[in-house]
């Protein structure tokens, strides 16, 4: 990724190598009322970057873009990549942190893992030089 971007591979690996990780596993029941409850808040993730997986093919996920909410078609068993917080800062927002939730089916039940890159402890997170032109940092919603 940090290639792809034009910065060295070194400066990622090394915040992200070897750190904990996290899992949380969400299950979602199906609600008749569907249209008048959540799943999951609209959030973005803190971490690095986050692993997803929709367990059991039911397709809940949103991700807002321009203000509107729009479905995840992810391939059946396919990881979802999600960028967090923490990457968006370090790339000083060459990588986006993207808002998401998790809606309710009204008669599928949903099972999804989320897998949370954290980085190293004691990190004081602020963009890394080679993201940074004219040493300003972006200034990224
Ligand atoms: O269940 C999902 O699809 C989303 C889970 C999620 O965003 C999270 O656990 O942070
Ligand atoms: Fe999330």
């Amino acid at each position: 990724m940090a290639k792809a971007v034009g910065a060295r591979p070194e400066s990622l690996l090394g915040i992200f190598k070897e750190q904990p990780r996290g899992m949380r596993m969400n299950y979602y029941p199906p609600c008749q009322q569907a249209d008048q409850v959540m799943g999951l808040s609209p959030h973005t993730d803190a971490d690095g970057l986050t692993l997803l997986l929709q367990v059991n093919g039911v397709h809940s996920l949103q991700i807002k873009k321009d203000g509107k909410w729009f479905y995840v078609n992810a391939l059946n068993d396919a990881l979802i990549v999600n960028i967090g917080d923490t990457l968006e800062i370090l790339s000083n927002g060459k990588f986006k942190s993207v808002e998401h939730r998790a809606v309710i089916h009204p008669n599928k039940e949903r099972i999804s893992v989320a897998l949370f890159f954290f980085p190293c402890h004691n990190l004081v997170v602020s963009p890394l030089p080679e993201f940074v032109k004219d040493d300003k940092p972006n200034l990224v919603s």
